[in-house]
């Protein structure tokens, strides 16, 4: 199992990430974003890159589409909270983003 990311290391490794509009949630065991784009299409294109991805790493985002948003959780539930599987997806889905 993936170790949780904790102290120092899980600062260093989120900063980047809530500079780019991520946030912790209340219970700091999942990290969130709300993805905007154009329209549909563009929204469904990332999901659908997301996916492929997500399924290659065996680690899948918590997500929710409403026509052109896309709202993301991210955890590793077997560990209870975070670890690089999250930050290294989370940073995977904001250049899968860039890529519209
Ligand atoms: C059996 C399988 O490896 C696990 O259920 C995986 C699948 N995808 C997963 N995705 C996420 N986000 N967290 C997990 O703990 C997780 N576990």
């Amino acid at each position: 199992m993936t170790e949780l990311l904790q102290g120092a290391t899980r600062t260093e490794a989120l900063a980047p990430l809530l500079a780019q509009g991520w946030t912790e949630t209340p219970d700091r065991v999942a990290i969130e974003k709300r993805f905007v784009f154009r329209n549909f299409n563009e929204a469904f294109g990332f999901m659908t890159r997301v996916a492929l991805m997500a399924e290659k790493r065996d680690h899948h985002p918590d997500w929710r589409n409403v026509y052109r948003t896309v709202e993301v959780t991210l955890s590793t539930h077997d560990a209870g909270g975070l670890t690089t599987k999250d930050t290294e997806l989370a940073q995977r889905m904001d250049e899968a983003a860039a890529y519209v």
